[in-house]
Protein backbone atom coordinates (compact mmCIF):
# COMPACT_ATOMS: atom_id res chain seq x y z
CA UNK A 1 0.00 0.00 0.00
CA UNK A 2 3.08 1.96 0.72
CA UNK A 3 5.93 2.12 -1.16
CA UNK A 4 9.34 4.36 -0.77
CA UNK A 5 12.33 4.21 -2.60
CA UNK A 6 14.88 7.14 -2.01
CA UNK A 7 12.44 9.90 -0.94
CA UNK A 8 14.40 12.83 -0.02
CA UNK A 9 13.22 16.49 1.18
CA UNK A 10 14.77 19.44 0.90
CA UNK A 11 13.91 22.41 2.49
CA UNK A 12 15.88 25.79 0.91
CA UNK A 13 18.48 23.00 -0.47
CA UNK A 14 18.68 21.64 2.79
CA UNK A 15 17.96 18.21 3.35
CA UNK A 16 15.09 17.17 6.41
CA UNK A 17 14.35 13.72 5.34
CA UNK A 18 15.93 11.02 3.14
CA UNK A 19 14.37 7.51 3.85
CA UNK A 20 16.23 5.29 1.29
CA UNK A 21 13.07 2.20 1.56
CA UNK A 22 10.00 1.91 3.56
CA UNK A 23 7.62 -0.47 2.62
CA UNK A 24 3.75 -1.30 4.21
CA UNK A 25 2.17 -3.50 2.74
CA UNK A 26 -1.94 -4.31 3.73
CA UNK A 27 -2.68 -4.92 7.16
CA UNK A 28 1.08 -4.77 8.48
CA UNK A 29 2.63 -1.90 10.53
CA UNK A 30 5.27 0.09 10.70
CA UNK A 31 6.61 3.13 12.73
CA UNK A 32 8.45 5.88 12.47
CA UNK A 33 10.71 6.80 15.83
CA UNK A 34 12.91 9.81 16.56
CA UNK A 35 13.50 12.69 19.04
CA UNK A 36 11.86 16.28 17.72
CA UNK A 37 13.28 17.45 14.49
CA UNK A 38 14.40 14.45 12.99
CA UNK A 39 12.04 14.46 9.78
CA UNK A 40 9.55 12.20 11.31
CA UNK A 41 6.61 14.65 10.16
CA UNK A 42 7.93 16.03 7.01
CA UNK A 43 8.47 12.12 5.61
CA UNK A 44 4.76 11.88 6.42
CA UNK A 45 3.61 15.00 4.15
CA UNK A 46 5.50 13.96 1.86
CA UNK A 47 3.92 10.35 1.40
CA UNK A 48 0.88 12.90 0.45
CA UNK A 49 2.17 15.32 -1.45
CA UNK A 50 1.23 17.33 1.25
CA UNK A 51 4.88 19.28 2.13
CA UNK A 52 4.78 22.80 0.97
CA UNK A 53 8.02 24.83 -0.41
CA UNK A 54 9.90 21.55 -0.24
CA UNK A 55 11.83 19.87 -2.67
CA UNK A 56 10.87 16.42 -2.59
CA UNK A 57 12.69 13.36 -4.70
CA UNK A 58 12.47 9.75 -4.73
CA UNK A 59 9.80 7.61 -5.45
CA UNK A 60 6.66 7.36 -3.54
CA UNK A 61 3.39 5.05 -4.15
CA UNK A 62 0.30 5.17 -2.08
CA UNK A 63 -2.54 3.06 -3.35
CA UNK A 64 -1.07 2.49 -6.26
CA UNK A 65 -0.52 6.28 -6.91
CA UNK A 66 2.78 7.76 -8.53
CA UNK A 67 2.09 11.01 -5.60
CA UNK A 68 5.33 12.80 -6.83
CA UNK A 69 3.72 12.69 -10.28
CA UNK A 70 0.17 12.70 -9.71
CA UNK A 71 -2.01 15.66 -10.40
CA UNK A 72 -4.17 17.08 -8.17
CA UNK A 73 -6.93 15.06 -9.11
CA UNK A 74 -5.20 11.67 -8.59
CA UNK A 75 -3.99 13.36 -4.92
CA UNK A 76 -7.66 13.78 -4.36
CA UNK A 77 -8.66 11.03 -4.66
CA UNK A 78 -6.63 9.24 -2.47
CA UNK A 79 -6.41 11.63 0.11
CA UNK A 80 -8.94 11.33 3.08
CA UNK A 81 -10.56 8.45 1.72
CA UNK A 82 -8.44 6.01 1.05
CA UNK A 83 -4.96 6.89 2.76
CA UNK A 84 -5.91 8.97 5.87
CA UNK A 85 -3.64 11.24 7.99
CA UNK A 86 -4.75 11.51 11.36
CA UNK A 87 -2.69 14.38 12.89
CA UNK A 88 -1.64 15.40 16.90
CA UNK A 89 -4.32 17.86 16.84
CA UNK A 90 -7.12 16.82 14.90
CA UNK A 91 -9.52 19.26 16.53
CA UNK A 92 -7.85 22.17 14.58
CA UNK A 93 -9.01 20.29 11.50
CA UNK A 94 -12.43 19.95 12.52
CA UNK A 95 -14.94 23.15 11.60
CA UNK A 96 -15.28 24.33 15.39
CA UNK A 97 -18.90 25.12 14.99
CA UNK A 98 -20.49 22.16 13.35
CA UNK A 99 -20.87 18.56 15.76
CA UNK A 100 -19.55 15.80 15.06
CA UNK A 101 -22.44 13.68 13.62
CA UNK A 102 -23.11 16.24 10.87
CA UNK A 103 -19.38 16.84 10.13
CA UNK A 104 -19.19 12.57 9.79
CA UNK A 105 -22.67 12.27 7.60
CA UNK A 106 -21.13 15.35 5.72
CA UNK A 107 -17.83 13.61 4.84
CA UNK A 108 -19.35 10.22 4.37
CA UNK A 109 -22.24 12.28 1.78
CA UNK A 110 -19.23 13.82 0.01
CA UNK A 111 -17.44 10.73 -0.88
CA UNK A 112 -20.47 8.52 -1.83
CA UNK A 113 -20.15 6.04 1.49
CA UNK A 114 -23.04 4.65 3.11
CA UNK A 115 -22.18 4.14 6.58
CA UNK A 116 -23.23 4.66 10.20
CA UNK A 117 -22.12 7.47 11.98
CA UNK A 118 -22.66 5.48 15.74
CA UNK A 119 -21.00 2.18 14.57
CA UNK A 120 -18.11 4.10 13.34
CA UNK A 121 -17.46 5.59 16.53
CA UNK A 122 -17.97 3.14 18.63
CA UNK A 123 -16.15 0.57 16.50
CA UNK A 124 -12.98 3.00 18.35
CA UNK A 125 -14.54 2.89 21.84
CA UNK A 126 -16.81 6.34 21.55
CA UNK A 127 -19.74 6.47 23.16
CA UNK A 128 -22.12 7.65 20.21
CA UNK A 129 -22.99 10.15 22.30
CA UNK A 130 -20.17 11.91 21.16
CA UNK A 131 -21.53 12.87 17.79
CA UNK A 132 -23.99 15.42 19.28
CA UNK A 133 -20.59 17.29 20.58
CA UNK A 134 -18.88 20.35 19.42
CA UNK A 135 -14.91 19.75 18.41
CA UNK A 136 -14.29 21.78 21.22
CA UNK A 137 -16.27 19.47 23.47
CA UNK A 138 -13.51 16.61 23.56
CA UNK A 139 -10.24 15.62 24.38
CA UNK A 140 -7.32 15.18 22.45
CA UNK A 141 -7.45 12.07 22.54
CA UNK A 142 -11.22 11.76 21.86
CA UNK A 143 -10.46 13.57 18.67
CA UNK A 144 -7.88 11.39 17.73
CA UNK A 145 -9.76 8.48 17.94
CA UNK A 146 -12.95 10.43 15.66
CA UNK A 147 -10.05 10.63 13.11
CA UNK A 148 -9.53 7.45 13.02
CA UNK A 149 -13.06 6.43 12.91
CA UNK A 150 -14.49 8.64 10.31
CA UNK A 151 -11.22 7.66 8.20
CA UNK A 152 -12.74 4.01 8.64
CA UNK A 153 -16.00 4.58 7.89
CA UNK A 154 -14.69 6.57 4.19
CA UNK A 155 -13.02 2.96 3.51
CA UNK A 156 -9.27 4.08 4.46
CA UNK A 157 -7.37 1.98 2.96
CA UNK A 158 -3.89 2.85 4.63
CA UNK A 159 -3.93 5.45 8.09
CA UNK A 160 -0.94 7.66 8.39
CA UNK A 161 -0.83 8.97 11.98
CA UNK A 162 1.35 11.82 13.61
CA UNK A 163 2.32 10.93 17.28
CA UNK A 164 -1.32 9.38 17.57
CA UNK A 165 -1.03 9.33 21.50
CA UNK A 166 0.38 12.36 21.87
CA UNK A 167 -2.01 14.36 23.58
CA UNK A 168 -2.98 11.56 25.46
CA UNK A 169 -2.46 10.04 28.88
CA UNK A 170 -0.62 6.71 29.41
CA UNK A 171 -4.06 4.42 29.82
CA UNK A 172 -5.67 6.22 26.91
CA UNK A 173 -2.50 5.91 24.56
CA UNK A 174 -2.91 2.03 25.05
CA UNK A 175 -6.61 2.52 24.22
CA UNK A 176 -5.77 4.07 20.61
CA UNK A 177 -3.00 2.01 19.90
CA UNK A 178 -5.65 -1.23 20.91
CA UNK A 179 -7.50 -0.02 18.50
CA UNK A 180 -5.44 1.07 15.60
CA UNK A 181 -3.93 -2.52 16.15
CA UNK A 182 -7.16 -4.05 16.17
CA UNK A 183 -8.58 -2.17 12.84
CA UNK A 184 -5.45 -3.44 11.00
CA UNK A 185 -6.32 -6.95 12.15
CA UNK A 186 -9.59 -6.84 11.42
CA UNK A 187 -9.74 -4.67 8.34
CA UNK A 188 -6.42 -5.25 6.77
CA UNK A 189 -5.10 -1.47 7.34
CA UNK A 190 -1.46 -0.54 6.18
CA UNK A 191 -0.47 1.49 9.39
CA UNK A 192 2.15 4.13 8.98
CA UNK A 193 2.66 5.63 12.67
CA UNK A 194 5.21 8.64 13.50
CA UNK A 195 6.28 8.83 17.67
CA UNK A 196 8.80 10.19 19.74
CA UNK A 197 7.81 6.76 22.11
CA UNK A 198 10.08 3.57 20.25
CA UNK A 199 8.64 1.65 22.98
CA UNK A 200 5.13 1.93 22.88
CA UNK A 201 5.00 2.05 18.92
CA UNK A 202 6.79 -1.48 19.21
CA UNK A 203 3.40 -2.54 21.22
CA UNK A 204 1.47 -2.79 18.14
CA UNK A 205 4.15 -1.95 15.24
CA UNK A 206 5.76 -5.36 12.60
CA UNK A 207 9.13 -2.66 11.67
CA UNK A 208 10.40 0.10 12.91
CA UNK A 209 12.78 2.88 11.07
CA UNK A 210 14.81 5.23 13.68
CA UNK A 211 15.43 8.69 12.25
CA UNK A 212 18.06 10.79 13.26
CA UNK A 213 18.84 14.40 11.54
CA UNK A 214 17.00 13.75 8.46
CA UNK A 215 18.37 10.10 7.95
CA UNK A 216 17.24 6.32 8.98
CA UNK A 217 19.68 5.49 10.98
CA UNK A 218 18.46 2.00 11.71
CA UNK A 219 15.15 0.06 11.01
CA UNK A 220 13.77 -3.99 11.21
CA UNK A 221 11.45 -6.06 12.74
CA UNK A 222 10.43 -3.97 16.24
CA UNK A 223 11.60 -7.49 18.39
CA UNK A 224 14.91 -7.39 17.12
CA UNK A 225 15.42 -3.54 17.21
CA UNK A 226 14.17 -3.03 20.34
CA UNK A 227 16.16 -6.37 21.68
CA UNK A 228 19.54 -5.86 19.90
CA UNK A 229 19.77 -2.60 18.84
CA UNK A 230 22.48 -1.98 16.62
CA UNK A 231 22.70 1.99 16.74
CA UNK A 232 24.06 4.48 19.78
CA UNK A 233 21.38 6.36 18.87
CA UNK A 234 18.63 3.65 19.19
CA UNK A 235 19.81 2.31 22.89
CA UNK A 236 19.39 5.97 23.76
CA UNK A 237 16.26 6.24 22.83
CA UNK A 238 15.62 2.88 24.60
CA UNK A 239 17.25 4.57 27.39
CA UNK A 240 15.39 7.63 27.70
CA UNK A 241 11.80 5.67 27.66
CA UNK A 242 10.82 5.57 30.97
N1 LIG B 1 8.03 24.25 6.12
C1 LIG B 1 9.29 24.09 6.52
N2 LIG B 1 10.25 24.94 6.11
C2 LIG B 1 11.55 24.76 6.49
N3 LIG B 1 11.98 23.77 7.31
C3 LIG B 1 11.07 22.92 7.75
C4 LIG B 1 9.69 23.01 7.39
N4 LIG B 1 9.01 21.99 7.99
C5 LIG B 1 9.94 21.30 8.71
N5 LIG B 1 11.16 21.85 8.57
C6 LIG B 1 12.41 21.36 9.18
O1 LIG B 1 12.53 19.99 8.92
C7 LIG B 1 13.14 19.32 10.01
C8 LIG B 1 12.34 18.11 10.38
O2 LIG B 1 11.07 18.49 10.95
P1 LIG B 1 9.93 17.47 11.27
O3 LIG B 1 8.75 18.25 11.75
O4 LIG B 1 9.73 16.55 10.15
O5 LIG B 1 10.53 16.66 12.50
P2 LIG B 1 9.82 15.64 13.45
O6 LIG B 1 10.77 14.53 13.63
O7 LIG B 1 8.47 15.29 12.95
O8 LIG B 1 9.68 16.48 14.79
P3 LIG B 1 8.47 16.50 15.86
O9 LIG B 1 8.56 15.19 16.59
O10 LIG B 1 8.83 17.68 16.72
O11 LIG B 1 7.20 16.70 15.10
C9 LIG B 1 13.28 20.35 11.12
O12 LIG B 1 14.61 20.78 11.16
C10 LIG B 1 12.36 21.45 10.69
O13 LIG B 1 12.86 22.70 11.14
Amino acid sequence: MIEVRDLRVRYGGRSVAHVPELDVAAGECVAVVGESGSGKSTTLMALLGLTENAEVTGQVRVCGVDVLRAGPRELRAIRGARAALVMQSPQAALSPTTRLGTLMRRALKLHGVTADPAEAVEAVMLDRAILRRYPHEISGGQAQRFAIALAVALGAEVILADEPTSALDVTVQAEVIGVLGRLRAERGLALLLVSHDLALVSAVADRVLVMRAGEVVESGPCARVLSEPSHPYTRELLEATP
